[in-house]
């Protein structure tokens, strides 16, 4: 059974570490980490059948097979090179830390020379297999509009460095128009998704993001909009929030732990 590390001990880590310890998942969490105590011991103490110890991210890259990091882009910047230099897997849930090409290409090449993987789960997104598919050939525009409502957009750089008081928001607003690579600098806990979709596609300058605010609804949307080679496509999703971080859907939690069970198992269905 393969041993992991569970960085983060928020929504996600939680509803991973549940996973495994129900044994929806054949591995073993070795170790958790939060830099909140209190986050990694709710965590402990909803587990069940297994019994990970509290340790260091260095502790789980010396005695894990894969490291599942689900806490933020400063985690991936800080331990994704170590894991990669000693051989060991990483999943990334802050997927907007790979917009820096150099830090990208750098995490690639030490992960090939070392043999290890890097697992990126579609997250809060769909299309992701189509998407990959129809790049093969040219394509000639991605956009991703993002809906949220106030709370999953609360606190953002971007959003404060423009001085936008969400508070005045009262009608569906689009605060923000650009490159997926900015975008994920600027809304860094919200549009995740945004940096999947580019690494799927045309890349983070390329690919156009539009965030609305939107008080109206209670769901997280993402529409997805492909042209090329291929021909078009149009996907809508609207993901429930999780109770816990209403800036996060329930379907990024259900990702992470489908691909654990993709990496898991000697069957490898879809793109
Ligand atoms: N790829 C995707 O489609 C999606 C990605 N995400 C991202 O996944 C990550 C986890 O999401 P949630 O579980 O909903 O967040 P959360 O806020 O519920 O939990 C994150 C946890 O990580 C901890 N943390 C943050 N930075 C840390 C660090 N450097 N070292 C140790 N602990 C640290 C926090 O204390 C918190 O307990 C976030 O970065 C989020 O933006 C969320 C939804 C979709
Ligand atoms: O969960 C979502 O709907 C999207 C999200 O937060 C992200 O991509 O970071």
């Amino acid at each position: 059974m393969i041993k992991i590390g569970v960085i983060g001990c928020g929504f996600i880590g939680t509803q991973i570490c549940l996973a495994v310890d129900s044994g929806a998942v054949p591995a073993e969490i070795f170790g958790i980490f939060d830099f909140s105590d209190e986050k990694a011991n709710a965590v402990l103490k909803c587990l069940k059948s297994s019994s990970p110890v509290k340790c260091s991210p260095e502790i789980m890259i010396e005695s894990c097979d894969l490291i599942i990091e689900c806490a933020s882009q400063d985690a991936v910047l800080k331990y994704a090179l170590p894991a990669a230099e000693n051989g060991v897997d990483m999943m990334i849930l802050s997927v907007g830390a790979l917009q820096d090409p150099d830090f990208y290409e750098t995490l690639e090449k030490t992960a090939a020379a070392n043999h290890s993987k890097i697992y990126i789960p579609s997250g809060a997104i769909a299309g992701t297999d189509g998407l990959k598919a129809a790049a093969v050939a040219n394509l000639s525009s991605v956009s991703v509009t993002t809906r949220k409502p106030i709370s999953g957009l609360a606190g953002s750089p971007y959003l404060i460095e423009k001085g936008i008081d969400l508070a005045d928001i009262q009608e569906p607003t689009l605060v923000f128009e650009g490159s997926a690579a900015e975008a994920v600098v600027g809304f860094p806990k919200n549009v995740n998704v945004c940096a999947t979709i580019s690494l799927c596609g045309i890349g983070f300058q390329k690919t156009a993001v539009r965030i609305i605010a939107d008080p109206t609804i209670s769901e997280n949307i993402h529409e997805l909009e492909v042209s090329g080679d291929f021909g078009r496509m149009k996907m809508i999703i609207e993901n429930r929030p999780s109770p816990q971080n209403p800036k996060s859907s329930y379907l990024a939690a259900l990702s992470a732990v489908s691909t654990l069970k993709k990496i898991t198992s000697p069957i490898q269905i879809g793109v």
